[in-house]
């Protein structure tokens, strides 16, 4: 191994950055040569590449987004597309590429790595949404899920002054831990999440019960799924049903920017670190994680084919505590 290179794709997940800082670093502490490839699966196809030293990383551990920039590429869903991206990497001189994104981008290297005699390969998981199996936690969900208890804190005391009932829609396309989580710490009444079965007459039934026993206002955590913007429907449904005023907030990519928190700062650089770490060990079509405290090294296909479940202990929970 002499010469690494790194990208981001996918959605851009705060924490990046010091993920891209640990990579650089550990390289260069053990000789090797690291370049970034810019805009994701985009400039792997076009081999859009630039070294990467020092001062390109410094002063970056705080920023939000990806210096490296990343893209949502339609051609690497192609087999011709990841030949184009193969015969980049080989004119590039990689031995090994780390690549920080989601499940897409590791399902797409799986694919490369299928198609082609290519680099090593080893992925970091960052996804505001959290949905990646093989990990406890994604880059970048920890600086979202705050991003979205701020928002329920401030709805709150509106909700509360104007006894309203609110619907706040977060990210989350396939999944509900951003949902989950700031849903319990924004202390909601009502969840809406992807994994289970709702109805609007639960949800009618629900808040009405805590206008019942006293309740004036009523906050509903809403994941997107696969609708962006879906809370609007519900909400009219359920304002209709209740004969109560409601409005709807979605908080949308609000929820992706800013400046990473520590647990989005610590995990970059640990995973970073690991990244290379397994590059090192000669390991290839990894992803590097922390499960229970402990660093984990998973096949790049389980962590998309596998399916990643939500806290039972939380979903369990929260009926007890929203009432
Ligand atoms: N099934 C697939 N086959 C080939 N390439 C894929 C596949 N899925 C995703 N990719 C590639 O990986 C890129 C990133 O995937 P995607 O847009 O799903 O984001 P992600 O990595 O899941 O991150 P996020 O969770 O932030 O959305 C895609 O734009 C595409 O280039
Ligand atoms: O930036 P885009 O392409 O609008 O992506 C939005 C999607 O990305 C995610 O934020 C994950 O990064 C999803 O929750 C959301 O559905």
């Amino acid at each position: 191994m002499k010469r690494i290179g790194i990208l981001t794709s996918g959605g851009d997940a705060p924490g990046m950055n010091a993920c891209i800082r640990a990579v650089v670093r550990t390289a260069l502490a053990n000789d090797l040569a690291v370049v970034g490839i810019r805009r994701g699966y985009t400039g792997l196809i076009a081999g859009d590449a630039m070294p990467l030293d020092r001062s390109a990383i410094r002063n970056t551990i705080h920023l939000g987004g990806t210096i490296l920039e990343t893209s949502r590429n339609p051609e690497f869903y192609t087999r011709e597309g990841r030949l184009k991206a193969a015969a980049a990497v080989d004119r590039m001189g990689l031995d090994g590429i780390v690549l920080i994104g989601g499940e897409g981008t590791f399902h797409g290297a799986s694919l490369l790595a299928a198609d082609a005699d290519t680099a090593a390969l080893v992925g970091v998981p960052a996804s505001i949404d959290n949905d990646v199996y093989g990990t406890d936690y994604c880059i970048g969900f920890d600086t979202a899920a705050n991003c979205a208890v701020e928002a329920i804190d401030r709805i709150r005391d509106t909700a509360r002054s104007h006894e309203r009932l609110f619907f706040i829609e977060v990210m989350g396309r396939t999944a509900g831990f951003l949902a989950l989580e700031s849903g319990i710490a924004g202390g909601a009444e009502e969840l809406i999440i992807p994994e289970e079965e709702v109805t609007v007459a639960r949800i009618s039934d629900r808040i009405e019960r805590g206008f019942i026993i006293g309740k004036k206002s009523a906050i509903v955590v809403v994941a997107e799924g696969k609708t962006p913007g879906i809370s609007f429907e519900i909400a009219r449904e359920v304002s209709e049903r209740l004969n109560f005023d409601s409005r709807v907030v979605v908080l949308g990519h609000l929820q992706r920017g800013g400046p990473p928190t520590l647990r989005d700062r610590v995990l970059g650089s640990l995973l970073g670190f690991a990244a290379v770490e397994a590059l090192m060990e000669e390991r290839s079509g990894c992803m590097v994680g922390e499960v229970g405290g402990n660093l984990t090294h998973t096949p790049l296909e389980e962590t998309w084919q596998k399916k990643k479940p939500l806290d039972r202990d939380l979903l369990r929970i929260f009926p007890y505590l929203s009432e």
